[in-house]
């Protein structure tokens, strides 16, 4: 477990301890540019031990509001709490943050690099050593160990970033799409990581298009849209208020599902349609038609993807 935060095992969500939760919660954060508003009182809270996606389109403001939390710029208006208390420097020290523009100095081995950035973290130049050591050998980096951070490939360059960004046992973990560029076991070796960190009571957010692994790997997931949180929740919460639709398949045509009241035909191909009706009743009506008109294949709820709930509230 090299490189794990030491603190207590029993935190998280399912086990609160007394020692108070550590949580960061963005309250109103704004930032402007000029007239443009790129992030627009932006607030929600990262638990301990939770993992929060954070999502949204190209210039959502996604890097903008991480850069404010890391203090790396000030916003216009609006703070930042940790642990209900404002965020200080030494508070932020002890975070991991993985920069949009990355960290690493391309011309310098990644094993001594890391080893110095351990050190600026407070280990020992023996303890940052061992710990680099341990968690590049770990993630595949083994034999790379005096590599130029630029002759690694990209995905083994973002690996150890995202080792540099846990080295110090930070207490709050902030990435900027860690898992863009990474292959899939890349992905799962990273996800077991950053589980290991919420499981020990860190809070972690993370911004990614890669909306099938937020949906898997988060927690809750915060959707920001023209720097404005648009959804918040977890998945099976944003899916609750996703529209209700069903999808019917007969033996023969659905062409006539388009003359029923209250049910709005979403995409319709001979013997299957998607539909949305108004209501479950309106669903109900819609099978028992159909029942009387042929063979009924399959009439089922569709449970939506986060893509097409991102796209419902992110998608100007
Ligand atoms: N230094 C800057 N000067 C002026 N405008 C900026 C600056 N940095 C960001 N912006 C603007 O702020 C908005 C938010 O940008 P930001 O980089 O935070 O978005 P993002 O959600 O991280 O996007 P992406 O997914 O493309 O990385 C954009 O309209 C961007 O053009």
């Amino acid at each position: 477990m090299d490189g794990i935060p030491t603190g207590p095992r029993t935190r998280g969500p399912d086990h609160p301890t007394e020692e108070g939760h550590e949580v960061l919660e963005l309250e109103r954060l704004t930032r402007a540019y000029g007239e443009h508003l790129a992030v627009d009182e932006v607030s929600f809270t990262v638990p301990d031990g939770r993992m929060v996606g954070f999502v949204g389109g190209n210039g959502a403001g996604k890097t903008t509001t991480m850069r404010m939390v890391m203090g790396v710029l000030a916003p216009s208006a609006g703070g930042v709490r940790w642990d209900g208390e404002p965020l200080t420097r030494e508070d932020r020290i002890r975070f991991g943050y993985m920069p949009e523009e990355r960290g690493l100095y391309p011309k310098q081995p990644v094993l001594a690099q890391l080893t110095y950035l351990g050190q600026l973290h407070g280990m020992s130049a023996e303890q940052a050593r061992e710990r680099s050591q341990d968690l590049l050998t770990r993630f595949g980096l083994g034999e790379r160990l005096k590599s130029k951070v630029e002759e690694l490939s990209l995905g083994n360059q973002q690996r150890a970033q995202i080792i540099a960004s846990v080295l110090g046992d930070p207490k709050l973990l902030v990435l900027d799409e860690p898992f863009s560029g990474l292959d899939p076991a890349a992905v799962d070796q990273m996800s077991e990581l950053l589980r290991e960190h919420t499981s020990a009571g860190v809070p972690v957010l993370f911004s990614s298009h890669q909306l099938d692994l937020v949906d898997r790997l988060c927690d809750s997931i915060v959707v920001l849209h023209g720097g404005k949180v648009v959804a918040e929740g977890s998945s099976e919460e944003l899916r609750a208020n996703a529209p209700l639709r069903y999808r019917l398949t007969m033996a023969g045509d659905t062409g006539w599902v388009r003359g029923m009241p209250g049910v709005e035909v979403i995409d319709l191909d001979g013997p299957s349609v998607l539909v949305q009706p108004e209501g479950e009743e309106v669903a109900e009506r819609l099978l028992a038609d159909a029942v009387g008109r042929g063979t009924v294949r399959e009439f089922s709820r569709i449970r939506p993807t986060l893509s097409e709930i991102y796209r419902e509230v992110a998608v100007a």
